[in-house]
Parts: structure tokens; sequence; C-alpha cells
């Protein structure tokens, strides 16, 4: 958990409430292979059996621990991996059951961004052609229009016009992400994927990056995944927000109702990690014993079950149910 404590509080009223995307049951298991003749000999149980919805208009958080799944369900979404089983709609349409042609169409739609842009970007291409690229790529554009569309969505990613003939070595961390921001922006997308967008910017910065990233959903009527290592960062955020843990969510609830209810063991952890601005008010820290089961070979019964402190005999052999407990907040624990 990042020491961080983002101080803004940028939430929207929470979308639409009509589903923009659907996810069901997903699974996503990478192969194990070995031997001398590469057999599979087992899986890397990434996503395993996930359910959610985001609905158009909302930032929906993913977070937990580094491995949990959270990237594999934003590449999985965007059809960038294909899954084990499940399924994902956007708009309506099962996007593992698309066409090439209806793939590339519905691209322009998706869009992510990531944590380090700086290695998406070619060191010897200048960034506003950078930014531009995939509007020609898909054709959108004239080569004529296209710097206008860049300067126009620099600008309104807090980037100068003077930008445009710089190159990626010649910018700041936030400035690159700001670039990464806008190579998404420009292709008009409804839905982006932000993974772990501000994780490697300075505390300031964060805070600046995730301020623009609300303006522009207030004006775009963007909607966001928001995936983060750091409760902080999503709290200020999201309006909804899933905890995973190993492959699998274990709560999900509106974000005033997770933070100021917190049912799942795992998550009064993490929210035991985050620092308190007020020195006095104390927070018990609870430290989690042990490290993270394997993916390939995860505990029977709850995940959790093998750093949990509240873990019982039922725990190891039954899984939990995931239910709703009332005000749309779902949770999987024997003890919610
Ligand atoms: N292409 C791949 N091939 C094999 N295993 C993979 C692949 N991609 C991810 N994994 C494994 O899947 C599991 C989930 O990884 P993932 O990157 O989705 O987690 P995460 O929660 O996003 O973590 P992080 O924050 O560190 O990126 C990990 O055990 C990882 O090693």
């Amino acid at each position: 958990m990042s020491e961080s404590v983002v101080q803004v509080d940028t939430r929207h009223s929470g979308g639409t409430g009509e589903p923009l995307v659907q996810v069901e049951n997903l699974k996503k298991y990478f192969p194990i292979t070995g031997g001398v003749f590469q057999r599979r000999v087992g899986d890397v149980k990434a996503v395993d059996g996930v359910s959610f919805t985001i609905n158009k208009g909302e930032s929906f958080g993913l977070v937990g621990e580094s491995g949990c799944g959270k990237s594999t369900i934003g590449r999985t979404l965007l059809r960038l991996n294909d899954k084990t089983d499940g399924s994902v709609h956007f708009e309506g349409r099962d996007l593992h059951k698309l066409s090439k042609s209806e793939l590339r169409n519905m691209r322009t739609k998706m869009q992510i961004v990531f944590q380090d842009p700086f290695s998406s970007l070619n060191p010897r291409i200048k960034v506003g052609e950078a930014i531009g690229e995939a509007l020609l790529d898909h054709g959108l554009v004239s080569r004529k229009d296209v710097k206008e569309r860049v300067i126009e969505t620099m600008k309104l990613c807090g980037l100068a016009e003077y930008h445009y003939d710089r190159f990626p070595h010649e910018f700041s961390g936030g400035q690159r992400q700001r670039i990464g921001i806008a190579r998404a922006l420009i292709m008009n997308p409804d839905f982006i994927v932000a993974d772990e967008p501000v994780s490697a910017l300075d505390v300031s910065i964060q805070a600046q990056i995730i301020n623009l990233l609300s303006d522009l959903q207030s004006e775009k009527q963007l909607t966001y995944l928001f995936i983060s290592h750091d409760l902080s960062v999503v709290e200020h955020l999201c309006n909804r927000v899933g905890v995973m843990y190993l492959g699998t969510m274990m709560e999900m609830a509106p974000t005033d109702e997770l933070f100021s209810n917190p049912l799942h063991p795992y998550t009064k952890a993490l929210m035991s990690a985050i620092p308190v601005p007020d020195p006095t008010l104390k927070r018990e820290r609870i430290v989690l014993q042990g490290d993270i089961p394997s993916p390939a070979n995860p505990p029977s019964g709850c995940k959790f079950h093998t750093r949990c402190p509240m873990a019982s005999d039922i725990c190891k052999q039954q899984i939990p149910e995931y239910r709703n407990v009332g005000n749309e907040h779902f949770v999987a624990c024997h003890f919610a």
C-alpha cells in the first residue's frame, strides 16, 4: 500500500444508471507449461469468476494488492486478452464475439491509460504526432486536420501548443501522463480503463492528474474503470469500488458505503493501512500475516483464509457466497 493520501474529492453523482460494461463470471487463466514437451501442467487463475457492471458516466474502482488480477480484468475487458470463460458486454454487445472489423470499430470507443505512458511512446516521434497516430490509423480525420485536433486535445489535457514538437524525454512524469491521457482522449472514447495512472507520480502530481481525469469525465461524459492498489486514490474519484483478492471479488459497494462500513476483513486490512492526515485520529493498523498465495494454487474455501485474522474451519472448507447485504453492498465472507 502506498503512503500517499490524495486530498481531493472529485466524485461525480454516479452515472446514469444505464449499464455500459457488464462483466459476467469472467475468468482468465494463463497456462503454465512444463516438461520436455511443454505440456500444460496448470493454470495461473488470474481472474477467477468476477462479475460487475459499470454504468454510463460512472467511475468504478478496482483495488487489491499486486497480482490479484486487476490489470488482467482491464485488459480482458478491452479484449487485449482473450477470456477463458464468462462474458463482457459493451453497450449490450458481447465483446468476445465481435469480428475483427467490428472490434476495430468498437476499440475507438474504449481506450486505456497505463501507469507508465513513456514506455509506449517512441522516443524518436514528436509527442504531437504520437497523440494523433491512432486517429490517422483509423482514418478518422485527414492528415491536414489532425494537427488541429491534436492541439485541441493537448490543451484539454493541460499541455501547451508548443509541446507538439517536443520529444517524450523532454517531459516530466506528470506531463507524460497527460500525454497518455491525450492519446486515449483523442479517439473520443466513451470508456477508459485507467490502469494505475497515478501510481508512479508524486502525491501533488497525483492530485492534478486525478482532477484532470475528473474534469474530463464531466466534460466528455466518460465512464472509467480505475485500477489502483491505493484505496485512498480510489476513494476520491470513484462512485463504486470493488476489492479483489487472488482473482476474486471479495467486496463491492458504493464508495461512501464501503469506506464507512467495510465488511470484509481484507478490505478492513487495506483500509487500516491508509495514512490518516490528522495525527490525533488513531486508526488500528491490521497487519496481514504471510504472503499472498499463488494464483496457480489458491487456498480451498475462502481464498483469504490463510491470512485472515477471523478465519475458522468453515472458511477452509466452504467458498463463501458473494451476496448483497443491502445498499448495493456485496461481500463474500462467512462472517460479514
Ligand atoms: N501474460 C501473462 N502470462 C502469465 N501470467 C500472467 C500474465 N499476465 C498476468 N499474469 C499473472 O496473473 C496474475 C494477475 O496479474 P495482474 O497483472 O492482473 O495483477 P494486478 O492486480 O494488476 O497486479 P499489478 O498491480 O502488480 O499489476 C499474476 O499472478 C500475474 O503473474
